[in-house]
C-alpha cells in the first residue's frame, strides 16, 4: 500500500449559510498525481487552502504528511510547494534572479542558490529565459519559472490551483508534460485543480470529479466511468434490416434487458451487465436481419457534459 501524503479526513468548510466542502474524505499518495476537477465555486481553491494550513476546517482534519495541518502550518509548509494561479515575481529582475532570491530567503548560500536555480531552470526548460527579466514572460513562461521557485524549496508535495489557466494551448501541453516528469523522475506528489477535465487528466494518476462541496467520485477514468455512467454502461445500439414486428415486445421479455429505446435509426437498448454475445444471438435465433449491433462508448466527454456544465464554467 503506497505511501499518505495528503489525508483529508471528513473536512466540511462552512462559511455562514453555504458550505463550501462537505464532508470530504481523500487520501492523496506519495508519488502520484491526483487532478481535483469541477467547475468554478465547486470548491477545490478552499481545499487546497485547508490542505496548506491557510484556513482551517470548520469539521474534521488534515493532514501532510502526517503532519496536522491546521495545528502546525509553517511544518506543512516546508513540506508542500504551492503555485497560486497567479505567482508573484519581481518583475524588473531576471528569471534567475528571483529564484536565487528564494533560495537565499530559504537558508541557502549565494553558490548553492544558483546551482540549484540553474538545474531547475534547465528542468522547466527556461534556461533560455534565465537573463530575462521577468516582467517580459508570457504566462506560461511565468508558470514554469513559479514550478521552478517552489522546486527551489525541495518539497515533497507540489500543489497548483488551476495552472493551465490563461496559457496558450502549446503552452499548456508544455507545462503537463513538464508536471508529469516531475512526478515520474522526482517522486513528487502532485495535486492540481482544474475545471478542464479533458486537459489535465492525461497526466493524472487519479481525479477526483468535484461538485458543489462534494466528491462525486475518484479514482482513473475507468473507475470514474463506473460510477459516475453506470446507468449508460451496457448499451447497445442494434441495427436492423426491414420491418421488425413485435422486436420491443419481445426483446423487454429478455433477462438482461433493461429498456429500450428507438429512432428511425436504430434500438438502444440497455442491459444489465455486459452481454453483447447474448443479444447478438436474441436477434439470430428470433431472425431478425441484424446489420449491426455496437456498445455505445461513454467517456470523458459525457462526465464533463452531465456534471460540468451547467455549473459556473466560465471559459
Ligand atoms: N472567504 C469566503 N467567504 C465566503 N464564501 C466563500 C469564501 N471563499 C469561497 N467561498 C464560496 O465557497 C464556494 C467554493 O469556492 P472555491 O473558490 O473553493 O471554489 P473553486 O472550485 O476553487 O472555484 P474557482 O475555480 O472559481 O475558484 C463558492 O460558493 C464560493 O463563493
Amino acid at each position: 500500500m503506497a505511501e499518505t501524503m495528503i489525508q483529508l479526513k471528513n473536512i466540511t468548510k462552512q462559511y455562514k449559510e453555504n458550505k463550501a466542502v462537505k464532508q470530504l474524505d481523500l487520501s492523496i499518495h506519495k508519488g502520484e498525481v491526483f487532478g481535483l476537477l469541477g467547475p468554478n465555486g465547486a470548491g477545490k481553491s478552499t481545499t487546497i487552502y485547508m490542505i496548506l494550513g491557510l484556513t482551517e476546517p470548520t469539521e474534521g482534519e488534515v493532514y501532510v504528511s502526517g503532519i496536522h495541518a491546521t495545528n502546525k502550518p509553517i511544518e506543512v509548509k516546508k513540506k508542500v510547494g504551492f503555485l497560486p494561479d497567479n505567482v508573484g515575481f519581481y518583475e524588473d529582475m531576471t528569471g534567475m534572479e528571483n529564484l536565487i532570491l528564494t533560495g537565499k530567503l530559504n537558508g541557502l548560500g549565494r553558490v548553492e542558490a544558483k546551482k540549484r536555480a540553474t538545474h531547475w531552470l534547465e528542468q522547466v526548460r527556461m534556461d533560455h529565459a534565465a537573463a530575462k527579466k521577468v516582467g517580459e514572460y508570457s504566462r506560461g513562461m511565468r508558470q514554469r519559472l513559479g514550478l521552478a521557485d517552489i522546486l527551489m524549496k525541495d518539497p515533497e508535495v507540489v500543489i497548483m490551483d488551476e495552472p493551465t489557466l490563461g496559457i496558450d494551448p502549446k503552452g499548456i501541453n508544455e507545462l503537463l508534460e513538464l508536471i508529469r516528469n516531475l512526478s515520474v523522475d522526482h517522486g513528487l506528489t502532485i495535486l492540481l485543480s482544474s475545471h478542464q477535465l479533458h486537459q489535465v487528466q492525461q497526466i493524472c494518476d487519479r481525479v477526483g470529479i468535484f461538485v458543489k462541496g462534494e466528491l462525486l467520485s475518484y479514482g482513473d477514468i475507468e473507475d470514474l466511468q463506473k460510477t459516475l455512467l453506470d446507468d449508460t454502461l451496457f448499451l447497445y445500439k442494434a441495427k436492423v434490416k426491414g420491418p421488425s414486428h413485435q422486436l420491443v415486445e419481445k426483446l423487454s421479455m429478455e433477462p438482461s434487458v433493461e429498456s429500450i429505446d428507438w429512432d428511425e435509426e436504430a434500438y438502444y437498448i440497455r442491459l444489465n451487465k455486459e452481454d453483447q454475445g447474448e443479444l447478438a444471438k436474441f436477434f439470430i435465433s428470433n431472425q431478425y436481419d441484424l446489420l449491426s449491433l455496437k456498445r455505445m462508448s461513454y467517456g470523458l466527454d459525457d462526465i464533463y457534459q452531465r456534471y460540468f456544465e451547467g455549473g459556473e464554467i466560465s471559459d
